[in-house]
């Protein structure tokens, strides 16, 4: 399906944010790690999110869900020997199993998105997965990837997190389970390290003593321990709030988004001050932030990595910003559902943005004029590559089609229907 935007001068109303991704899968994952029966209130509904329970299902746990919870019993360290798992494109989904897998005799990973999740490197977890006895064939670090484990073992664990900070949570989530204490240490850089905060936080919450060193590069987590069966309540998602609140950045607009807490340990909670250093009138107040915008941006220099999942949606909004804006450490962004630098800046400069790449960097010369749109996108199987297009279509002179944007239901299925509430002029053509 396509979807054909056009030019919306004025968004007003209020949302209720969409359930977060991240702390839907950790706490998927945990509950199905735990022994007894948990309860996660107001889980997300999306396609990764249908990819984690699915695998989890698979693996032996069982699963019950109405409209507001789900409630699971867990498998602990003993899921069932599946022989093949399905993540879909959900990155985090696969990165996080491939570890639990090594409990198994032997299960493939299959590779439905072999020109997105198919793309994307795995090299790094596969090393430190085989450093610990665990066999793992693989098509160069990439899907489909078979692993034949049995008992892996903890001790000292090394990790590289230059490309994805997903192999280091995936082994923090193993590494309790384990027979032997574990040590891991991270090598080389830790990207996307904010993270790291929410995978600490999730396990703490589900009982489990786990010990990091303050810059996140070192950790201490006794082995044999267990998961608790809890209850958790899922927070608002800001990444995908972050593309609402950049459209009514770059609009006239009154919009209100709820359930984005202040004290999220979500990285992307950041975008509300990129936009407001953007001179984006706006308030963040009792887990309600609310813009009023004008349309007017001013140019700024940011510190990408401290909200991966955002950054897309900002830079579309510093495409009518007055002045030059600079998105700088965002080089692991080339390694997600698409190459999120050149390929998306490909799109933005079909649209009509005037747009700079280097390895790391994202620059923006802003065009306040607005963009001539009257183009087709390439959403190259990626949602935030959608989302952001959709804002930067809100602002074009003429309509833009994006072709094939249902793959926005990656991670947020309603999106549209959010916007068109608001008042965007947004219609799904076949
Ligand atoms: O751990 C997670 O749930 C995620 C980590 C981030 O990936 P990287 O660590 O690869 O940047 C983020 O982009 C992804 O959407 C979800
Ligand atoms: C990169 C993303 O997801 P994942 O890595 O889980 O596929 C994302 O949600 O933007």
């Amino acid at each position: 399906m396509d979807m054909i935007v056009t030019p919306t001068g004025k968004l007003q109303g209020e949302i209720q944010a969409l359930s977060s991704k991240n702390y839907t899968t950790r706490y998927l994952l945990v509950a199905a790690l735990a022994e007894g029966t948990s309860t996660i209130l107001y889980p997300a509904h999306s396609e990764d999110s249908d990819a984690i329970r699915r695998c989890i299902r698979d693996l032996g746990a069982i699963i019950e869900e109405d409209e507001e919870k789900i409630v699971i019993t867990g498998f602990g360290r003993h899921p069932f020997p599946a022989k093949q798992l399905n993540v879909g494109n959900a990155g985090a989904v696969l990165r996080f199993l491939m570890s639990i897998a090594s409990f198994l005799p032997e299960v493939t990973f299959v590779n439905t998105y072999p020109q997105s999740l198919g793309k994307r490197p795995h090299d790094d977890l596969i090393a430190a997965l085989q450093s610990m006895g665990v066999e793992v064939d693989h098509n160069n670090g990439r899907l489909p990837i078979t692993i034949r484990g049995g008992k892996p073992r903890g001790g000292k664990i090394q990790v590289s997190g230059s490309v994805s900070s997903q192999f280091l949570s995936s082994l923090l989530f193993l590494a309790p389970l384990l027979d032997e204490d574990s040590e891991i240490e991270v090598l080389n850089d830790l990207k996307s390290k904010v993270v790291i905060g929410q995978t600490l936080e999730v396990m703490r919450q589900a009982g489990i003593v786990v010990e990091a060193s303050d810059d996140l590069m070192r950790y201490k987590v006794p082995g044999r321990q267990k998961y608790l069966a809890q209850t958790y309540t899922v927070q608002g998602d800001y990444p995908g709030s972050a593309a609402i609140l950049a459209a009514a950045a770059v609009t006239e607009s009154d919009v209100t988004v709820h359930r984005l807490y202040e004290n999220s340990k979500q990285g992307e909670r950041a975008v509300v001050d990129v936009l407001r250093a953007m001179n984006v009138k706006l308030t963040h107040e009792n887990a309600i932030v609310h813009v009023q915008g004008n349309g007017k941006l001013a140019a700024g220099e940011f510190d990408g990595d401290e909200f991966t999942d955002g950054v897309l949606a900002m830079v579309a909004a510093a495409v009518f910003a007055e002045g030059t804006s600079r998105f700088y450490n965002v080089e692991n962004l080339r390694y997600k559902e698409c190459d999120r630098i050149t390929d998306y800046l490909a799109e933005l400069r079909k649209a009509g943005a005037n747009v700079e790449e280097k390895r790391d960097e994202i620059i923006v010369h802003g065009r306040p004029e607005g963009v001539e749109g009257g183009v087709e996108i390439d959403a190259h199987f990626d949602h935030r590559v959608i989302m952001a297009l959709t804002i930067v279509g809100l602002r074009s002179k003429q309509p833009i089609r994006i072709k094939e944007a249902h793959h926005v239901a990656k991670s947020y299925p309603n999106f549209f229907d959010h916007l068109s509430s608001l008042g965007a002029k947004v219609e799904w053509v076949k």
